[in-house]
């Protein structure tokens, strides 16, 4: 997508470097990092200069392809499959393109490996941005049918939590891929965009985004919106998804379980946009199964931001003597799912629903 005049995917190569924006910086530095190293890509992942689960997948992928450049051994394979791998437990991309790239590249003379996997590394990007691009169109039917309920000009209005655009993926992202198609098509849209506390990825990411794309939208509160849906103000939530069990359960960005509650107790459509690359085909009960990442209690009891001074400033909120518990997501049952819109179509968040557009994966895990 773009920033200002320039387009921009999440992630490229330039030579045979990999490059991202440090999404730390963002929305008040355009900060380009080359990565070099497997060390490079792991920081990355963990320190979330990169995340959204495809995009976490990509790099992961391309980290593979940098170590093996490195050492192309059979134990150089397996650690950097263990290092990229113990960088975030809860996106099930990453271990996706980690099994991916091993696949593609185990059986090979180690001389041809990093080449391999540097190859799948881009298809694995390019297939993202046609996926989420079909992700779109699946999900702009849904804006379509809510937009023609609604008088000529008023905006159909969706609530979204975190970041799943095009930040959160190589581009176009998932859950702003149809926001972005209708916008493009001239259907008036807006957008509620939850801050998402405490990274602030709605506030810094999503906002940062759809300006720059020209949707209206509006920054909220996490805690807001129960009471914009009590009040007939959102028409329909769609959210990303870092792990969907073959079930149908959405493990997504903390807080998005509780965005599901409210929507189910005033009749608001709530679908998650995800990939096939994000549904654990082995995980079937999504509360029990999916390890929740815990990060640093640092992230709650301080906010990074531009003070008034036009510094970029860290400050605490907290009193340094207070324990703080960082659940990073949470799981939002498949019954409070009104569907699941993937590549391949919207379906109900069911094994059912996913083994008839995904046959040949379900199949392959039952
Ligand atoms: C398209 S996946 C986006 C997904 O990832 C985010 O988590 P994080 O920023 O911690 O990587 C959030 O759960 C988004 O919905």
């Amino acid at each position: 997508m773009k920033i200002g005049e320039q387009a921009f995917r999440s992630i490229w190569t330039e030579g045979d470097e990999v490059a991202i924006i440090d999404q730390t910086k963002l929305p008040h530095e355009l900060k380009i990092v080359h990565l070099t190293t497997l060390e490079d890509a792991a920081r990355a992942i963990a320190d979330m200069w990169v995340r959204g689960a495809p995009l976490i997948g990509a790099t992961a992928a391309y980290g593979m392809a940098l170590a093996l450049r490195a050492d192309p051994a059979d134990a150089s394979l397996a650690t950097a499959y263990d290092t990229l791998h113990a960088t975030r437990p809860t996106a099930i991309n990453l271990r996706w393109a980690l099994d991916a790239v091993r696949e593609r590249v185990g059986r090979l003379d180690p001389g041809a490996r990093a080449a391999a996997a540097w190859t799948l590394a881009g298809e694995i990007a390019d297939e993202d941005v046609a996926t989420n691009r079909r992700i779109g169109e699946n999900g702009l039917a849904i804006i379509e049918a809510i937009a023609r309920t609604k008088t000529p000009g008023e905006a159909v209005n969706v609530l979204t939590h975190c970041n799943a655009g095009w930040l959160a993926t190589v581009d176009w992202g998932t859950a702003t891929a149809p926001v972005y198609l209708a916008h493009d098509k001239g259907i008036p849209v807006h957008v509620f965009v939850d801050e998402t506390r405490p990274r602030n990825q709605g506030a810094g990411l999503t906002a940062f985004e759809l300006g720059h794309h020209g949707v209206d939208h509006t920054l909220v509160v996490d805690n807001a919106g129960g009471h914009l849906m009590q009040h007939g103000l959102v028409d329909l939530c769609i959210v990303g998804s870092d792990r969907t069990t073959a079930l149908g359960d959405v493990c997504n960005k903390i807080g998005t379980y509780l965005k599901a509650l409210a929507a189910r107790d005033n009749g608001v459509p709530f679908y998650a946009a995800l990939p096939a690359s994000t549904v654990d085909w082995r995980v079937r009960d999504g509360v029990a199964e999916i390890p929740i990442e815990q990060r640093g209690g640092d992230e709650v009891s301080h906010v990074v931001g531009m003070s008034d001074r036009g510094t970029v400033e860290r400050v605490r909120i907290a009193p340094e003597t207070t324990p703080v518990a960082n659940y990073a997501f949470d799981v939002t049952p498949a019954r409070l799912v009104t569907g699941l819109i993937t590549e391949r179509g919207v379906c109900a968040a069911s094994e059912a629903g996913l083994a008839g557009l995904f046959p040949e994966l379900a199949r392959k895990r039952a």
